[in-house]
């Protein structure tokens, strides 16, 4: 049986980077079926939702997904429940996608284009594991309203709830330490326990779960600190796992370091090992329709695909040295481009990685 992979462009950029991956996937040369839905600001557009019910059918029939990014500010006015975002958030809800795996990997070559000195960045390979389906993303209740009391009775307020519950904590920290076991040994749970509530739970429970991994070592950092951390020294970390809304912002973060956005990929996966690719960036409404985006993080995404979800390992090799090698030719998009470098477009960057692939 050929294995199905439901491609989801979205928005901006998502069109143009997805076209490039597509086209890497098919110079595999395997017999994948691919299928295609609009989803977000597209599928509003065509269908009056974000999330139309093909596209989910779609998502969820697949052996795999590889979404672009959705999202643009015309949707700005838009009631909630229709913004372009609602659909990858609901995908990650109705797909049970609750690890998001976001590598930041800095390439030799790319060693002058990241924010920080090449001597504190050289080397770095970290993995952000972030929750990806509970938190103040999905807490109920939420909503604005008169606000009931306090100072500000009367006033307009808006309130969220975060929240985790502790077997959500747990599987996640799972996946936390079977990484980091495979990789350095070294994991760090970063929380707000000084402050929040659902992160002393969650500290508990990472803590908890540690006794079942005693090859890991595990530290725990609050996320303000993290973020110092992050860019003081961050090759003292190996996989950090953390919530949904902290592990948002401290893998834009950490994607810097790696020289851009257009560089970090990511996974999301359930229970099964089922998942939805994506790069970790979005839409890029200001670069859309430039052809100038960089497609490498959804190409990376495409090779995290194959290796977590279609079982096609050495293909995922094949992708990531083609990757490697194109940066060792010189090849730039102009998110990463210094001078001495060649600067190519969109499209042009999928050419060679797919000639890179031999
Ligand atoms: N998973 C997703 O679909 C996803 C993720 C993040 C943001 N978004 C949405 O995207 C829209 C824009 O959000 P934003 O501007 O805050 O973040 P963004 O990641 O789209 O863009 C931030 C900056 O990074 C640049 N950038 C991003 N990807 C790039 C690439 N591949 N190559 C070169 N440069 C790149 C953009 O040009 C921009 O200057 C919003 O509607 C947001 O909600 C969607
Ligand atoms: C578009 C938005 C809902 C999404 C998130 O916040 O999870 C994005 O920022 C991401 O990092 O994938
Ligand atoms: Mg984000």
């Amino acid at each position: 049986m050929t294995q199905l992979i439901a491609v989801l462009p979205g928005d901006g950029i998502g069109p143009e980077i997805i076209e490039q991956a597509v086209r890497v996937l098919t110079a595999l040369g395997e017999s994948f079926t691919i299928e295609q839905q609009p989803v977000g600001g597209a599928a509003y557009d065509a269908a009056g939702h974000p999330l139309p019910p093909a596209t989910l059918d779609l998502a969820r029939k697949a052996d795999a997904v590889l979404f672009g990014s959705v999202g643009d500010w015309k949707y700005d006015k838009l009631e909630r429940a229709l913004r372009p975002e609602q659909a990858i958030l609901g995908l990650r809800k109705q797909l049970g996608l609750f690890a998001n795996l976001r590598p930041a990997i800095l390439y030799p070559e790319l060693a002058n284009a990241s924010s920080l000195k090449p001597e504190v960045v050289s080397g770095l390979d970290i993995l952000i594991i972030r929750e990806l389906t509970g938190d103040i993303y999905f807490g109920q209740p939420r909503g604005i309203r008169t606000a009931p009391d306090g100072v500000f009775a009367g006033a307009r307020e808006g309130f969220d709830t975060m929240r985790y519950a502790e077997p959500e904590i747990r599987r996640i920290a799972k996946i936390g330490f079977e990484t980091a076991r495979k990789r350095r040994g070294k994991l760090c749970s970063v929380d707000k326990s000084n402050v929040l509530e659902t992160s002393q739970l969650w500290k508990d429970v990472v803590t908890d779960v540690a006794k079942e991994y005693p090859d890991v070592e595990l530290s725990h950092m609050y996320v303000d600190n993290a973020a110092m951390q992050l860019v003081r020294a961050p090759k003292q970390f190996d996989v950090i796992v953390t919530g949904n809304m902290f592990g948002d912002i401290l893998s834009d973060q950490a994607s810097m370091l790696t020289g851009s956005i257009g560089m970090l990929p990511s996974a999301s996966l359930d229970e099964s090992g089922k998942g939805l690719y994506e790069p970790s960036h979005g839409s890029a409404p200001d670069i859309a329709g430039k052809g100038i985006a960089n497609p490498l993080a959804t190409i990376l995404s495409a090779a995290m695909m194959l290796r977590y979800s279609l079982d096609k390992p050495a293909q995922a090799d094949r992708v990531e040295a083609a990757v490697k090698s194109v940066l060792a030719q010189g090849l730039r998009t102009a998110d990463i481009y210094e001078e001495g470098t060649t600067k190519v477009g969109t499209t042009a960057m999928g050419d060679a990685v797919i000639k890179a692939m031999g």
